[in-house]
């Protein structure tokens, strides 16, 4: 791949240097130690548990909680990590940005850190390598960047104190805001981790964004699932946003809003981003693409979603490289925050553009792509489309000579619908 330079374009030749043969080797001969080491581990843990003054206290605040947590696990004080951090984000551009990449082991997140690099930007990178899929995915993705000079920060955009840290340590110009719980789906099942990454978090990070000095401009991750039940197409960012279908594009929808408050209140630059259902190398094990490979390989059914009346469901599916570009379009664009620590100065920007296609599929010719790419049948399960967050169909619209037509330029042109099979079935090592 040419995106990512010096690097495999699948992270299957990271997992092909583990031999399954060297693990049940040493599995044998490592059990007694391990018993032993397992004990003596369970017995730090619950001396640790009963000296700890939080256990005697169940009354205190979440947030409190989860501060002395990170303090706890953070090595703050070791110029080491500042030596690491400040490292990582040093620019070798003229006139390059220094950039706060959250979520930068996201699927979206390693592309856009990738890419910042490479033209010289200086990235740092912050994640929670949290389990919402296999997060050895995300190890492998932060083993991509390391290559490339880029260190990831583990911790948690709700954690304030290791934000504030961290701006304490470098000035970031911009901070490109990616990390959030994605997949609307699952919203039905942890809705609050929604709650608490998309709303609590983009709140955190805002309210850091506000208070320092000089204040970053900020690019971040909405969704095409703002347009939720409207029927108009294709989706123009003046449409209405009222009629969220998941608590997934809620809360993209609420992000919106309190990105307007952010800029109103404090002057800060603010640009939100519609993503349309982005596919590619390194992407995400829970989109349809992903298991649907899998479970075609598999000879299992798939269940392939139908409006009512047979209607056909269709996404605009976008590929990475163009979500990429109008990312780095998007900081290229930004101007500058107007306040400074927690005082508007003046109007700020404030912008929402797509980032798609164009060009709905639908989903049955997904499925016959890959079929075609993997030459295997599907068999194909023709279901109603579940009321859990889906919607039938999303298209996004561009218009030429808009505000937004230099971050949108990029993505009219390719079209790599078929590179998906490839991709896909070169990350199945995942099973
Ligand atoms: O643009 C977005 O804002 C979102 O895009 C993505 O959501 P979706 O467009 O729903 O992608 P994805 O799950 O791959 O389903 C693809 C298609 O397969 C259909 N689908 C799905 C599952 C199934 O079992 N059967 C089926 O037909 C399904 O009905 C759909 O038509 C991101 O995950 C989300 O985080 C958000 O960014």
């Amino acid at each position: 791949m040419s995106h990512i330079d010096n690097t495999p374009s699948t992270p299957g030749k990271f997992k092909m240097e583990k031999s399954p043969y060297i693990h049940r080797l040493r599995f044998h001969s490592s059990l007694a130690k391990l018993t032993f080491w397992s004990f003596m581990f369970l017995g730090l843990i619950l001396i640790f548990f009963f000296r700890s003054p939080s256990s005697s206290s169940s009354s205190s605040p979440i947030s409190s909680d989860l501060s002395r947590r990170s303090l706890r696990t953070h090595s703050w004080a070791d110029p080491v990590w500042e030596k690491r951090v400040r490292s990582s984000a040093r620019v070798r551009s003229h006139n390059g940005f220094t950039v706060l990449v959250t979520g930068a082991a996201g699927f979206v997140g390693t592309h856009v850190s990738a890419a910042l690099k490479r033209r010289g930007d200086g990235v740092l990178g912050l994640d929670n390598f949290n389990d919402y899929y296999d997060p050895s995915l995300k190890r492998a993705r932060q083993a991509l960047l390391e290559r490339s000079g880029i260190f990831i920060v583990e911790g948690d955009i709700n954690d304030i104190d290791l934000l504030k840290k961290l701006f304490e340590v470098v000035s970031f110009t911009h901070v490109m805001h990616l990390a959030a719980q994605a997949g609307v789906r699952y919203a039905m099942e942890n809705p609050s981790s929604y709650v608490h990454s998309n709303i609590a978090g983009l709140v955190s990070v805002l309210e850091v964004c506000k208070s320092v000095n000089p204040q970053p401009s900020i690019v971040w991750a909405s969704s095409s699932s703002v347009y939720g039940l409207n029927t108009k197409v294709p989706f123009s960012e003046k449409d209405r946003t009222d009629q969220p279908a998941s608590l997934y594009a809620a809360t993209k929808k609420a992000g919106e809003e309190i990105a307007h408050t952010y800029n109103h209140i404090y002057g800060l630059s603010l640009t939100g981003l519609r993503f349309f259902t982005v596919y590619g190398p390194w992407g995400r094990p829970d989109m349809a693409y992903f298991f649907f490979t899998r479970d075609i390989l598999k000879g299992k059914s798939i269940p392939i979603f139908e409006a009512s009346n047979h209607g056909t469901v269709a996404r605009d599916f976008t590929y990475i490289d163009d979500i990429v570009k109008g990312c780095l379009a998007a900081l290229d664009t930004a101007e500058k925050s107007t306040g400074s620590g927690g005082k508007k100065k003046g109007p700020a920007q404030l912008r929402v553009f797509n980032l798609g296609n164009t060009s709905p599929v639908p989903v049955s010719d997904l499925v016959g792509i890959l079929e075609r790419l993997l030459k295997v049948k599907a068999k194909r399960m023709i279901m109603k489309l579940p009321r859990n967050g889906d919607v039938q169909f999303t298209h996004c619209e561009y218009k030429l000579g808009s505000e937004g037509a230099r971050v949108q330029a990029h993505n009219r042109s390719a079209d790599r619908f078929e590179e998906i099979c490839a991709v896909v079935s070169q990350l199945l090592w995942f099973w």
